[in-house]
């Protein structure tokens, strides 16, 4: 398992270490141990979630605030996105910041995005199986939405034509007016 940090330094890029053979690959896909030795971090995960999208759809860009702040553990085991995690810790350097990086069912790179960011992703293949672990529970009423095209985030998401967005996402808050993490 090699693990390097993205663009934001506390948003972590994971490649498994993959066992092929004739018959296909393997990998362990998480390893708690391994995951504490080589980030030093002691998540628990409370919440395994799959999401499912077709091309096009722009998912997000989501978190949840105070107690309900979730860390997230993503992998794509079909398909490709565009992940995208903005950083919303007001004290951080990279306040306001964008990464984006893509994971694949064929790179089979995972993110790991702490608490105090917003993720969402643009799916960029015929479909896309998003599977990932979350460090606190589902919490509507501390969920945010964080407007996934402001132009303050300078997102250069790659489209082709208008994306598939929910009502909800659609809805989505500025940077200037959102709740963000102090
Ligand atoms: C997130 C969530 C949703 N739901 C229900 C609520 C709705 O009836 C349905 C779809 O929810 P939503 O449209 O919010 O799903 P996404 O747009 O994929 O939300 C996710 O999008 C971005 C990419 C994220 O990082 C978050 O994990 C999550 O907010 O699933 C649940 O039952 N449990 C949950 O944990």
């Amino acid at each position: 398992m090699k693990i390097t940090p993205s663009d934001i330094a506390d948003v972590l890029i994971i490649e498994p270490q993959v066992f092929r053979d004739e018959r296909g690959f393997f990998y362990e896909s998480f390893n708690e141990r391994r995951f504490e030795e080589l980030t030093g971090l002691q998540p628990r995960f409370v919440q395994d979630n799959h999401s499912q999208s077709v091309r096009n759809v722009v998912r997000g860009l989501h978190y949840q605030v105070g107690q309900a702040a979730q860390g997230k553990l993503i992998r794509v085991v079909a398909g490709t996105i565009f992940d995208v995690v903005v950083d919303l810790r007001r004290g951080s350097p990279s306040f306001g910041r964008a990464a984006c990086i893509e994971l694949s069912a064929d790179n089979q790179r995972q993110l790991w995005i702490p608490p105090g960011f917003a993720h969402g992703f643009l799916v960029t293949s015929e479909r896309a199986d998003c599977i990932y672990k979350t460090t606190g529970y589902w919490s509507p009423a501390d969920e945010r939405t964080l407007l996934w095209n402001d132009p303050a985030l300078a997102i250069d998401w790659p489209l082709r034509g208008a994306p598939i967005v929910s009502a909800k996402d659609q809805a989505g808050t500025p940077l200037a007016q959102a709740e963000v993490f102090s």
